[in-house]
């Protein structure tokens, strides 16, 4: 089966074309760049030579769906809104890594983005792509809406435990950390390697795009409107993601009922690793990877649950977890593909 790919020169993609090009069923179709094409795509990443070697493309929605059978937008938000309808109608299964199709509420996505919405009748069609906790919707989907990288590490901490009455959940706090691939290949000052370099920075306090994304899901999960504190941090390494997130707890429970809670939630879930009492993950065991590894603490002088949840930002926060959709989608293994071993050290 083919797979285009829109938005060729960013990391998303890049990180596609590495999952696609050892994926057992799928294998690199189109590759559209708006900067680059005409241009080899291995003049843009030579470590791809000799093994991706095509020109990079224009977008042209007649042939993209004729010759591909589906595609992935690596594209930014507001971007992806306008492509996507265009290839929809021509009956071509489209997987967004974009926020654009994630909110459902238009007015959510104005405030939060600040730019205009994607048109609400397709909003209608996409299906929210966390592959752990949709898989039936997926199944049947032909939009896919990819989750943000901070949702699906925030989002794969909490639920288990938002499924039962054990938490405040008024009290929810999410310490975010991540990776500089997460900002993407986009130059900025913030990026700079000087500004960057032994630098810790906390970005965008109270106003991040995925609080709604988060609070969306969070809240169809709890059946009750979940706000939470969430703030991200920008950390000097390439991958990586980690959310610490914390709430406090209604009755005395323990660790071990927790960890029983997680495990018992996650026992068919292969990308979600539970870890064992008292391991705590990094990001480092997951780079590269698709896996979410969860580490849980019961403070019982506090009696506050601490989740740590680890992921790779460019795969299970974006192009992997874009592939176990596409697995999903068309009723393959939901592993196929995506099954190395982090890669370590
Ligand atoms: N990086 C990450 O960890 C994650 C990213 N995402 C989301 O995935 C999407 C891709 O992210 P990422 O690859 O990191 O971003 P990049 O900035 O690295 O790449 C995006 C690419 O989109 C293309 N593009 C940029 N502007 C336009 C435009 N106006 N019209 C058409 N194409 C354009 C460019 O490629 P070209 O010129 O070759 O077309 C650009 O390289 C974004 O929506 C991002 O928010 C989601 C989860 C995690
Ligand atoms: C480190 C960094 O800057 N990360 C980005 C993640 C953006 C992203 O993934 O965008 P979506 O809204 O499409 O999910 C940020 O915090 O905005």
């Amino acid at each position: 089966m083919k797979a285009a790919i829109i938005g060729g020169t960013g990391y998303g993609s890049i990180e596609l074309i590495r999952l696609i090009n050892k994926h057992p069923y799928l294998e690199v179709g189109t590759v559209v760049s708006n900067s680059q094409a005409g241009n080899k795509f291995s003049d843009t990443y030579p470590h791809i030579s000799e093994i991706i070697e095509q020109p990079l493309e224009k977008f042209e929605p007649n042939q993209l769906a004729d010759k591909n059978d589906v595609v992935f937008l690596a594209t930014p938000s507001g971007v992806s809104s306008r492509m996507v309808p265009e290839l929809i109608d021509k009956g071509i299964k489209c997987i967004d890594l974009s926020g654009d199709f994630r909110l459902r509420s238009v007015e959510e996505y104005e405030t939060w983005y600040k730019h205009s919405p994607a048109d609400e009748g397709y909003l209608k069609k996409a299906v929210y792509g966390l592959s752990e906790i949709y898989p039936e919707k997926i199944k049947t989907a032909n939009l896919i809406a990819n989750p943000g990288c901070y949702p699906t590490a925030t989002t794969l901490g909490l639920i288990p435990i938002l499924k039962t009455n054990l938490g405040d959940y008024d009290s929810i706090i999410i310490d975010a950390k991540s990776g500089v691939s997460g900002a993407g290949r986009g130059l900025s000052l913030t990026n700079h390697y000087a500004e960057i370099n032994e630098n810790l920075k906390a970005y965008k306090l109270g106003a991040h795009q995925h609080i709604p994304e988060i609070e969306q899901v969070l809240t169809d999960e709890a059946g009750n409107p979940i706000t939470v504190s969430f703030t991200t941090h920008l950390v000097p390494m390439t991958r990586g993601i980690m959310c610490s997130i914390y709430i406090k707890l209604k009755e005395k429970v323990t660790t071990e009922d927790v960890h029983q809670i997680y495990d018992e939630f996650y026992k068919n879930k292969p990308f979600v690793r539970v870890r064992p009492i008292g391991k705590v993950p990094s990001t480092k065991e997951v780079w590269g990877s698709n896996y979410c590894d969860i580490g849980l603490h019961v403070d019982p002088r506090t009696n506050r649950l601490t989740v740590i949840s680890v992921i790779d930002n460019l795969v299970k926060g974006a192009a992997g977890q874009a592939i176990q959709n596409a697995n999903i989608m068309n009723g393959w293994d939901e592993q196929a593909g995506l099954q190395d071993i982090p890669m370590y050290p």
